[in-house]
């Protein structure tokens, strides 16, 4: 406990010290130790046994995810006249991993062919004349190979002529309404299937209990009917604090997000999925530039005469991504022991911090330090003479 000076360096070198029990009666040292023990003690059992469960064995789910939307909506537009749309029409790609795409709104530029046409106006390929424009020139952002030639894109505007497939879609004209109202009321069957393989557990999102005429009819309603894994798509965008017919103008990514977290302590009937629903794209008021999803797609047929033609559809919609994550934990005796090992080292330090608190911030810290610290003499040197004992302070 003392410490050495220069000159007692030979004699401390020959110490031997040893722990004395000092019993000190005082309700204010006595109040800080009960405290202390107290909050380590709640520590140990509130948050390291009960909250953080650290007496468990830990393993990260392993997961399967499969959908498939239904429902069937209609149009009427001047460009494809009335038409309804099937899941096979407005889920693009047919499957995918973890994630479905819902079309909502589109630009449809019909009967386009391999031909040449004047290029949309910008600044790069507004001209005056053919020396205005590169043959064989090609820009990223335009929509063809020029072929050298200023054409009149207007009766007022002239522009610089593409090889392209024409004519070329003009998409400043979105619709201000979603095309695809009906999209709301489609659903989805989410089929998962997940795994903690240290615990060699399985279980999917269909849970035992529930059978086919079941699903046949049910719903996902989080009071009536939380087990039905069938999800109206209105529904996931209300829970997600979003308006769908609004999200569905120019599209957007929403999370489903299936949490399995589970104690495996408990029966297996406790451990169940939890859904959750999130906008996962950008929605930053103030930061606007290209808002949404959107991406091209194209049906390809021949014309009677054999020509190849297309209908290019720029697509808007809802992507939806499934996203599974969970941790189970389950009791084994090897966590346990280790957590309860450093609960024991933290009750040690109790009587570190008390001893520094009696020694340093009590009224009667020079009495208590007298009695802290014994120095007896060598009995060897005294040559049994009987023992000297010398008490300090400090040294
Ligand atoms: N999006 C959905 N909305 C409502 N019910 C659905 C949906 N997807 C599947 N179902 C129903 O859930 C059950 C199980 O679907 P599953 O795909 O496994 O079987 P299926 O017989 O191939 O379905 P179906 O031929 O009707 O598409 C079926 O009764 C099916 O009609």
């Amino acid at each position: 406990m003392g410490g050495c000076s220069s000159q007692s360096c030979h004699s401390c070198f020959f110490e031997y010290q040893t722990e004395r029990m000092i019993v000190v009666k005082s309700k204010v040292v006595g109040s800080v130790f009960r405290l202390i023990q107290f909050l380590i003690i709640f520590y140990v059992i509130g948050y390291v046994c009960v909250v953080q469960k650290s007496y468990q064995e830990t393993d990260s789910v392993i997961s399967s995810v499969t959908t498939k939307v239904k429902g069937t909506g209609f149009t009427n537009t001047s460009d494809l006249g009335a038409r309804v749309w099937d899941v096979a029409d407005y889920n693009i790609p047919p499957q995918g991993e973890s994630s479905f795409f819902v079309l909502t709104n589109m630009i449809v530029t019909p009967n386009q062919t391999q031909s040449t046409c004047p290029e949309l106006p910008n600044q790069s390929t507004i001209c005056m004349s053919d020396s205005d424009c590169l043959e064989g020139s090609n820009d990223v952002r335009g929509n063809g190979i020029q072929t050298g030639l200023c054409m009149n894109y207007s009766e007022t505007v002239k522009t610089c002529e593409v090889l392209s497939w024409c004519p070329l879609e003009i998409d400043i004209n979105l619709p201000e309404h979603a095309l695809l109202v009906a999209a709301e009321d489609f659903t989805v069957l989410i089929k998962n299937s997940v795994t903690y393989p240290k615990f060699n557990f399985h279980k999917r999102n269909i849970l035992p209990d529930v059978n086919s005429s079941y699903l046949k009819q049910c719903e996902f309603n989080r009071k009536t009917d939380p087990d039905c894994p069938i999800f109206r798509l209105k529904d996931m965008v209300s829970e997600a604090e979003e308006d769908f017919q609004t999200m569905a103008i120019r599209g957007g990514v929403l999370g489903i997000i299936i949490d399995w977290s589970c104690d495996l302590d408990w029966p297996e009937h406790y451990c169940g999925p939890k859904y959750s629903f999130r906008r996962l794209d950008n929605k930053i008021p103030e930061n606007n530039v290209a808002p949404g999803y959107n991406f091209r797609f194209a049906k390809y047929y021949k014309t009677t005469d054999g020509r190849e033609t297309r209908t290019l559809i720029k697509a808007y919609g809802i992507r939806f991504d499934v996203i599974v994550f969970g941790t189970a934990g389950k009791f084994n005796m090897v966590p346990t022991i280790v957590n309860v090992g450093a609960a024991l080292t933290f009750l040690s330090l109790v009587n570190a911090v008390c001893n520094w608190f009696l020694l340093t911030c009590t009224k009667r810290r020079d009495y208590y330090s007298k009695h802290k610290f014994t120095y007896l003499d060598n009995i060897d040197d005294n040559a049994g003479e009987p023992l000297g004992e010398t008490t300090y302070g400090t040294r």
